[in-house]
């Protein structure tokens, strides 16, 4: 599925959060959103998922614009990880799994034995597996995170939206998860705050400061030291691997000396 965001401008009560912004994800590609705290990440995300209007321009779906396809439709092609998983429902793990085959049964039809076979297996895919009947609001914040992943994958989208979908996972899951998602056959758009994740693991990166677009392109050509340093404002050193992308390593703040 092909994922474009032509021209967006968005924003609340008369404050502009996004101007301009422009994304575009070809069929299978893993794009990696990225920017500063406050720079419109989630903002463009939640656009590209349909979960709000822009104010300007418009998102694309297969060519076809965001609203005009009908809910169902999205609800099948499209799964989206929130940054927040609210730990406030009292369900089983298995029944939050669930959710994520809601779009392919018919209305009022109850869960079929393929659809707790397939939720069974996610979790053990999760490293879950004997977490059924655990309460969710029990679980720790990356089990959490690694079950709302699994529910999305469950949703079997041509689009998966993440946002922060690494935040509260342990080194072994990050890569883990960014692996899958770069092998995978869906369209990913996925915000994340490591560059060097990032750049490892995405086919392309935008980078937004102050709700626009200031670059996107590979990996290589979006992550050099002066871009880094005037979005993020960190010194970085950027250095060429075998595989044509780019290691991207902060640099300490320098302390102030006693005269500064
Ligand atoms: N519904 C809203 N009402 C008011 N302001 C909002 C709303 N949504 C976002 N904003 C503001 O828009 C700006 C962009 O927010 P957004 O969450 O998109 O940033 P982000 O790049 O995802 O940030 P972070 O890295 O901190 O998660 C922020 O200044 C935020 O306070």
């Amino acid at each position: 599925m092909r994922l474009a965001a032509d021209n967006v401008d968005w924003g609340v009560r008369g404050v502009r959060i996004l101007s301009g912004a422009v994304l575009t994800a070809a069929p299978g590609a893993t794009v990696g959103l990225l920017g500063p705290n406050g720079s419109g990440k989630s903002s463009l995300l939640r656009l590209l998922a349909g979960l709000g209007r822009p104010d300007a321009g418009q998102v694309l779906l297969d060519g076809e614009p965001l609203g005009l396809v009908p809910r169902r439709r999205l609800a099948r092609r499209i799964a989206v990880v929130h940054q927040q998983v609210s730990p406030d429902v009292e369900m089983s793990t298995l029944d939050v799994l669930l959710l994520g085959r809601i779009p392919h049964r018919s209305r009022l039809a109850p869960v079929s034995a393929t659809d707790l076979d397939l939720a069974r297996r996610a979790l053990a895919d999760a490293g879950l597996a004997g977490f059924e009947t655990r309460r969710w609001s029990a679980l720790s914040g990356g089990e959490r995170q690694r079950v709302d992943i699994a529910r999305a994958l469950l949703q079997e989208p041509d689009l998966l939206l993440l946002d922060e979908p690494t935040n509260h996972l342990d080194v072994r899951h990050q890569l883990e998860l960014l692996h899958l998602l770069a092998e995978s056959a869906m369209t990913v758009v996925v915000t994340l705050h490591d560059v060097d994740l990032a750049a490892q693991y995405c086919d392309q990166i935008v980078l937004l400061r102050r709700g626009r677009v200031v670059a996107a392109g590979t990996p290589a050509e979006v992550c050099t030291p002066e871009r880094l340093l005037e979005v993020y404002q960190a010194h970085a050193d950027v250095t060429a691997e075998a595989d044509g992308r780019p290691r991207v390593r902060f640099r300490r703040p320098r302390a102030p000396a006693a005269d500064d």
